[in-house]
């Protein structure tokens, strides 16, 4: 049935009066300082206004949120704006507060209090409210949708906007299975114009949106992807001597504006922070493991510049409106050029020259590859198979593969993504390839080089696998979307480590228990290894882009130096050469890892970084101690580089190294060394059990001594104690209320303090 047009029929269609786009203006003028509108805003506004429905795509900071704000000052009665995010709607509607606009939103992070008096508000006959923000599920429930069929049969529904509409199409890179709930609003209020908003939707998930939200004869409104006031770059990790130093420098040499860094797993966030802070850089750490005051304090600290940098996983950013973002960092590779688009477009959202720097390492690559591969949505999926799926996401992938490796324009990669025409001149050197084309294609020539790369080619990760990858889930990018009944309002599961884990435990086949989906997990491992031509590796066969550089010795031995020097000041009481002990612990880090390689050895010397950052003192001193003791049982006389001070009456001698009897004999594939490596995700208590094993080869070199560092499990190991961890916490969880935050991370302040569960300053 087609709408009549311009006006429709309904209540709501005869009580819009015609407002002329002067008119509009001035409402602009009036609420928001703005004197025109931009890009395609008006049509938008005309179009809900005139009671169309209407598909509203615009560009990242293109400023949607005013197609619909405007329509609520000029219209009589409620605009309904559903969202995903409950921090999205706080902050619009705290800033639509502070514009003296009366808004609210319904969630559970609400008083009771607060929500009797929304309720109130809406029961009365004349509400006093303009906006109401509410989420997927809230609309779905039976006691809501009763609360919206009175308001509408008393003429006071007056618009149904929706946010981030691609969240609704298993198509879009963000799909949430709660947006479904929404598709039945069309039928229930048929005289109400909806409009449905995003920036993200290649032409599929365009049709998919307008169908799933049955929009009748929708104007459809389309601005061009191009942000132009970006400068899109990319860096390769694999010809970085140190990405960690590559960053600073960046952010130091553009004065260290405002910034967001993206990272996949929480501990690089937590570790990347810690080196910036040593760089003097503000900065803090935002991901799921924080608890949500300590997110709302490092939000809070950001929005007001008191912070400068935030290092955040994919958690951070959908709706987060600061606009002077001047540079955003890829420090992982993101899953897929729509996200991409979405996290690099929080960059300039006012308009001003920005930057999008993205760090591809080859390894990151891998890792990508073996998430993707083995998630396919576990959530419903009404349109489309699994396999349709799962190939979507690695076709998906390929084009954010294909805007690293390509020595071409990136930014008509971008755009050419979502299926917009690109002319020839349209960057104007405002990509690297374009102003320098040379220096890139060199760059793409040695990455080349390196050992092991494939370039340009997806590989074949589990694909001949034993594992059915429908048994395999999406907990990862589909973040749990139960926000209207969680206190938490992102995902839990925002990292690789959950990611893996839930691969590993939740979804592979679940009748044998446990070891069998281990047993189905290693030969999986066995699969894959066979399909890339290799078994497991036996013995030290380095590749180069695994060898561990004297620059990142001397980088990570700063880190451990600055985790000291923290730990010191964090506990006060601590004795010890902060020096000599860093180039101690990284010695033996060294030591242990030198044979497997870089990734474990930075998982090592992040592990080290956080035991330090979390520890007692009398964990510390007891830990240097026994490793004095150790060195003094074995008479080890080194020339040793780490003396334990004076107070504690004893020389400190290098330490032993404790080579996991599992990691010497056996080499594990690069998927599984990342799979240890998020052992950095695990804590202090759980990962230190003290480690005796004593290293012939290296106690005949004299040249370590045994420390009570934390031990790296077999996988075996490794898995087995995330199904104890889980059945504990699950467990933990019946017996506890609901929104308990899990585990707080640490946060550092600008000053460079660090503390586990609370921002602290000096
Ligand atoms: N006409 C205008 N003139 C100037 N600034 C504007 C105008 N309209 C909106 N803005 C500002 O642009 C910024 C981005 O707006 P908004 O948050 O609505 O963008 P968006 O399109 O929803 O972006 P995203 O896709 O990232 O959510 C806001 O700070 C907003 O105040
Ligand atoms: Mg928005």
């Amino acid at each position: 049935m087609k709408k009549a047009l311009p006006l429709k029929g309904g209540s709501a269609g005869l009580r819009h009066g015609t407002k002329s786009p002067k008119e509009l203006e001035s409402v602009l003028k009036q609420y928001f300082g703005y004197s025109e509108f931009r890009g395609r805003q008006l049509e938008a506004i005309e179009a809900v206004l005139s009671g169309r429905d209407c598909f509203c795509l615009m560009p990242t900071g293109g400023g949607k949120s005013m197609c619909y704000q405007i329509p609520a000052l000029v219209k009589t009665g409620v605009v309904l704006v559903i969202s995903p995010l409950i921090a999205l709607m706080e902050n619009q509607v705290s800033s639509l507060k502070s514009k003296g606009i009366p808004a609210e939103f319904l969630s559970s992070t609400q008083t009771t209090a607060n929500k009797n008096k929304i309720h109130e508000d809406l029961d009365s006959g004349n509400p006093s409210l303009k906006l109401l923000y509410v989420t997927p599920e809230l609309v779905a429930t039976s006691g809501f949708k009763a609360k919206l069929t009175k308001l509408h049969n008393r003429g006071l529904l007056g618009l149904v906007a929706i946010d981030e509409a691609h969240c609704i199409s298993t198509w879009g890179h963000d799909f949430r299975p709660s947006y479904r709930k929404i598709s039945s609003l069309r039928k229930q209020f048929p005289d109400i114009p909806i409009l449905a908003l995003t920036a993200t939707a290649v032409p599929k998930v365009q049709k998919d949106v307008i169908s799933s939200l049955s929009l009748q004869n929708p104007v459809i409104l389309k601005a061009s992807f191009n942000r132009p006031n970006i400068f899109y770059e990319v860096r390769y990790k694999d010809l970085l001597d140190d990405v960690y130093s590559d960053i600073s420098n960046l952010l130091k040499s553009s004065g260290n504006v405002c910034s967001i860094i993206y990272c996949l797993e929480r501990a690089a966030c937590d570790d990347l922070t810690m080196h910036l802070a040593q760089q003097g850089i503000s900065s803090a750490a935002y991901h799921a493991g924080l608890n949500s005051k300590v997110r709302t304090t490092v939000l809070d600290d950001w929005l007001s510049s008191r912070t400068q940098v935030v290092v955040a996983t994919v958690a951070f950013g959908m709706g987060i409106d600061r606009q002077d973002v001047r540079i955003v960092c890829h420090f992982n590779l993101p899953k897929s050029m729509e996200s991409f688009y979405q996290e690099s477009g929080r960059a300039g959202r006012d308009q001003q020259p920005s930057r999008s720097v993205l760090y591809y390492g080859l390894e990151d690559r891998r890792r990508m590859e073996f998430i993707l591969r083995n998630s396919s949505s576990r959530k419903q999926q009404p349109s489309s198979s699994s396999t349709e799926l799962s190939e979507k996401t690695l076709a998906d992938f390929s084009q954010i593969v294909d805007y690293c490796e390509s020595s071409s324009c990136r930014r008509k990669k971008i755009i050419e993504s979502f299926g917009e025409k690109v002319q020839p001149t349209l960057c104007q050197r405002t990509c690297d390839a374009c102003k320098h084309p040379n220096q890139v294609s060199s760059r793409l020539e040695d990455l080349r080089r390196v050992p092991n790369c494939r370039f340009n080619k997806i590989s074949p990760v589990f694909k001949s696998s034993s594992v059915d990858p429908k048994h395999f889930d999406t907990e990862f990018w589909n973040r749990e979307d139960d926000v209207s009944i969680s206190d938490e309002d992102i995902s839990d599961s925002d990292d690789e480590e959950e990611a893996v884990s839930n691969i590993a435990i939740s979804k592979l086949p679940s009748k044998g228990g446990f070891e069998a989906r281990l047993d189905a997990l290693e030969r999986a491992e066995n699969a894959y290894n066979q399909a890339n031509g290799q078994t497991k590796p036996q013995g030290g066969n380095l590749v180069d882009k695994k060898s561990i550089s004297q620059t990142l010795r001397d980088a990570s031995r700063k880190r451990l130096s600055g985790a000291l020097g923290q730990a010191k000041l964090r506990l006060g009481d601590l004795l010890f050469a902060e020096e000599a002990s860093a180039t101690h612990l990284e010695t033996e880090c060294f030591k242990k890892y030198q044979k497997v390689g870089k990734t474990f050895y930075n998982s090592q010397i992040a592990a080290t970084v956080r035991w330090l950052s979390s520890s007692t003192s009398d964990q510390i001193h007891g830990r240097l101690e026994a490793l004095t003791n150790q060195t003094t049982e074995a008479g080890a006389a080194t020339s040793s580089p780490c003396i334990i001070s004076d107070a504690l009456g004893k020389a400190e001698k290098p330490a032993e190294a404790t080579v996991s009897q599992e990691l010497a004999k056996t080499e594990l594939s690069d998927e599984f060394a990342k799979t240890m490596a998020s052992t950095e995700n695990m804590e202090p208590s759980r990962m230190s059990p003290p480690e005796k094993t004593i290293d012939e080869e290296a106690r005949r070199d004299g040249a370590i001594g045994t420390m009570d560092l934390p031990k790296i499990p077999s996988f075996r190991e490794f898995m087995s104690q995330k199904g104890r961890d889980r059945a504990t916490s699950s467990s933990r969880a019946e017996s506890q209320p609901r929104g308990i935050p899990r585990k707080a991370g640490p946060v550092i302040s600008k000053e460079g303090t660090t503390g586990t569960s609370k921002k602290m300053k000096l």
